[in-house]
């Protein structure tokens, strides 16, 4: 199994300190200057689908590519187990560079990748034993050799009792699981997700998300999942790709991005699942310019230490002002409670910026989204 080499964790290192997903641990996938360009066809121009990527995933490490329908994800999966070749610059994968490979020494290094995707994939006509072990024939194993594999693969994805049951004879949740466990066959170095989780519901979510976690902490294998849900995100990623046009907009840990997205997209990524999003309600009563009269909007997003402080109550006190709480949440992001409230204040413009300015010189990010009548 892969070498155990100690998990990138750790405290949250400012965005502006950490230009790249490297901080700790060997680099077993690596970007270097990729494009991926497909040439124009007859009804339609040439597409960058993946335009000029640095991204370093180290060993051990789950990293999530979060990104709008096309954004440039699969292509970037793609890249990595060698179903497309880069048009520019080289993809590595433990040292190998994927692009110069020829057929052979390709289906060699695939071993190392192993891939689950949103529709599982499996073969309707074998059993979740025989899914689990065509990887295995394939490469050649010893007919002999081939249960010891196996049985120990369907008792860690909890399907001891599944093994010869057809995929038409299981639910989603346990399909995923005979998925992951056939990608697991080989000892890959990395697992790659294709939306794995999509095709499932809420608690099947959670609970492939969990087994995921722990096939990463067992075997310090690294996990790279794409995805368009930034609630996988938040609970399966250490760190995080923002994509956009081809391009990754925005990376860092997960906390990081939570807390201080920069990128107007990341932005509504995250408020997504944190409550950082205008609710419509509000949107449509939100005016451009200051009135005597109107409350200013604000929103204000509370991280570590400052999550669980009365900040509102000491500018209460500090300027003599009352909040109106509008909208707001707490989550625990990477183990870390973060915290995100709406809230109108009557201040003149002036007294605002002191507000404003005072919450900003904290952790705190803040934003001011308008006016209320
Ligand atoms: N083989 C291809 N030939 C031409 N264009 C392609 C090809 N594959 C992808 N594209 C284009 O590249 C862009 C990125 O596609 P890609 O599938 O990588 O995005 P995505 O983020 O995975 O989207 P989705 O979430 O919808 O799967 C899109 O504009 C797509 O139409």
């Amino acid at each position: 199994m892969n070498a155990p080499l100690s998990k990138p964790v750790g405290a949250p290192v400012p965005i502006a300190d950490q230009p790249d997903l490297d901080q700790g641990g060997r680099a077993i996938i690596s970007f270097d200057g990729v494009s991926k360009i497909f040439p124009p066809r007859k009804d339609s121009a040439e597409v960058k689908a993946v335009d000029d990527i640095d991204l370093t995933v180290p060993e051990g490490a789950i990293v999530g590519v979060i990104g709008k329908s096309g954004a440039g994800k699969s292509t970037l999966i793609r890249l990595i187990n060698g179903l497309e070749q880069p048009s520019k610059g080289k993809v590595t994968v433990d040292g190998l560079d994927i692009g110069a490979l020829d057929e052979r020494a390709l289906r060699q290094a695939r071993r190392s990748i192993g891939m689950i995707f949103q529709h599982f994939n499996l073969l309707s006509s074998r059993t979740a034993f025989d899914n689990i072990a065509l990887p295995l024939e394939i490469a050649g194993t010893p007919r002999k050799d081939i249960p010891g594999i196996v049985t120990p693969l369907l008792d860690m994805v909890g399907l001891a009792d599944k093994r010869d049951r057809y995929p038409a004879e299981l639910s989603g949740g346990q399909k995923q699981r005979v998925g992951i466990a056939r990608a697991l066959a080989t000892k890959p170095k990395v697992l790659l997700s294709d939306e794995a989780t999509s095709a499932l519901d809420p608690e099947t979510t959670a609970s492939i998300i969990a087994l995921l976690k722990q096939i990463n902490a067992e075997l310090n294998l690294t996990i790279l999942f794409i995805t368009h849900e930034m609630s996988v995100v938040k609970k399966l990623a250490d760190r995080v790709a923002v994509m956009e046009g081809g391009r990754i907009i925005e990376q860092g840990t997960t906390y990081e991005i939570f807390s201080k997205p920069q990128h107007a997209t990341t932005k509504r990524f995250v408020g997504e699942v944190t409550g950082g999003n205008v609710p419509e309600w509000l949107q449509s009563k939100l005016l451009a310019d200051y009135a005597p009269g109107r409350q200013a909007v604000i929103r204000i997003a509370f991280t570590g230490a400052d999550a669980d402080e009365p900040v509102l109550s000491r500018l209460t006190r500090a300027y003599g002002v009352d909040f109106n709480i509008m909208h707001g949440q707490i989550e625990y992001v990477a183990d870390h409670p973060f915290g995100t409230l709406i809230a109108s204040v009557t201040a003149e413009p002036e007294l605002q910026a002191k507000l404003i300015a005072d919450l900003t010189s904290t952790r705190n990010t803040v934003e001011h989204l308008g006016y209320v009548a």
